[in-house]
């Protein structure tokens, strides 16, 4: 339990090895945090933008012309900087996003609600790029069930899946960006990408909360093995 600035108590809920805060602390967290002021003031949908244009401005992943598809894409953040950065907001490159929630209209994003856990989710989103991808990026959270074990796996299950994707419809030299958490359940995923990219490392952006053990794997230059598209090629 913590106190509050009236030194009233909130309960503070243990999910899936994150402390998942009362809604009036949550509120005042959102209330005294810089990045919600500044993305506001800057237009964008989400403080999650910041984490993007951060691992961005450091590594330049996202260039003009290229195709990025955002899983998880909802409210709309890191769409908002994909579709700058590459130019669809002016036709020339292309931003494919999906969520399982709505997501209003983003200029230069073409977006679809579905779970990217459907089975037919990867052939979906062939279609909509209309060929393959340079970045496949994924800010994708399980919900948790408070289940420890149960909610890494599902966490983890989640970003395999996405790194399967990425290995089926990259461009050689592509890009896989993931949001991950720090519990250690990645290794084998981190095994299998060092296989199939020239470089992995995990990243931890200022705009991702240090209380959090939330973090991303980024694995750039894929040199995995093409297989044909099952559709769009
Ligand atoms: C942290 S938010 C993404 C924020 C976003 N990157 C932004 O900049 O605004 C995570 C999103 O992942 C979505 N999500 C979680 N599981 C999903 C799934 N299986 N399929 C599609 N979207 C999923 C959630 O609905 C949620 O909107």
């Amino acid at each position: 339990m913590a106190k509050d600035t009236t030194g009233r108590l909130h309960v503070t809920v243990k999910s899936g090895g994150k402390r998942k805060l009362s809604s009036k602390l949550w509120l005042e967290r959102q209330l005294n945090d810089p990045y919600v002021a500044k993305a506001k003031a800057m237009g964008y949908r989400s403080r999650a933008a910041f984490k993007l244009l951060e691992i961005d401005d450091k590594y330049r992943l996202l260039k003009p012309g290229m195709t990025v598809v955002d899983l998880g894409a909802a409210p709309g953040g890191w769409s908002q900087i994909a579709a700058k950065r590459t130019g669809a907001v002016d036709g020339k490159g292309k931003v494919v996003a999906i969520d399982l929630l709505e997501m209003g209209e983003i200029p230069g994003v073409t977006f679809a609600q579905f779970d990217f856990l459907d089975h037919d989710a990867p052939e979906k989103l062939i279609v909509m790029m209309g060929g393959r991808a340079d970045i496949v990026m994924s800010d994708m959270a399980a919900n948790t069930t408070g289940h420890r074990k149960t909610d890494q796996l599902r966490i983890i299950g989640l970003v395999e899946t996405a790194a399967h994707f990425a290995g089926e419809v990259l461009n050689p030299g592509g890009t896989f960006l993931a949001k991950v958490f720090q519990s250690g359940a990645d290794a084998e995923l981190v095994a299998q990408l060092k296989r199939d990219f020239a470089t992995v490392r995990h990243v931890k952006p200022a705009a991702s909360r240090q209380d959090s053990s939330e973090r991303y794997v980024l694995a750039t230059g894929f040199r995995g093995q093409q297989q044909p598209l099952s559709r769009g090629e």
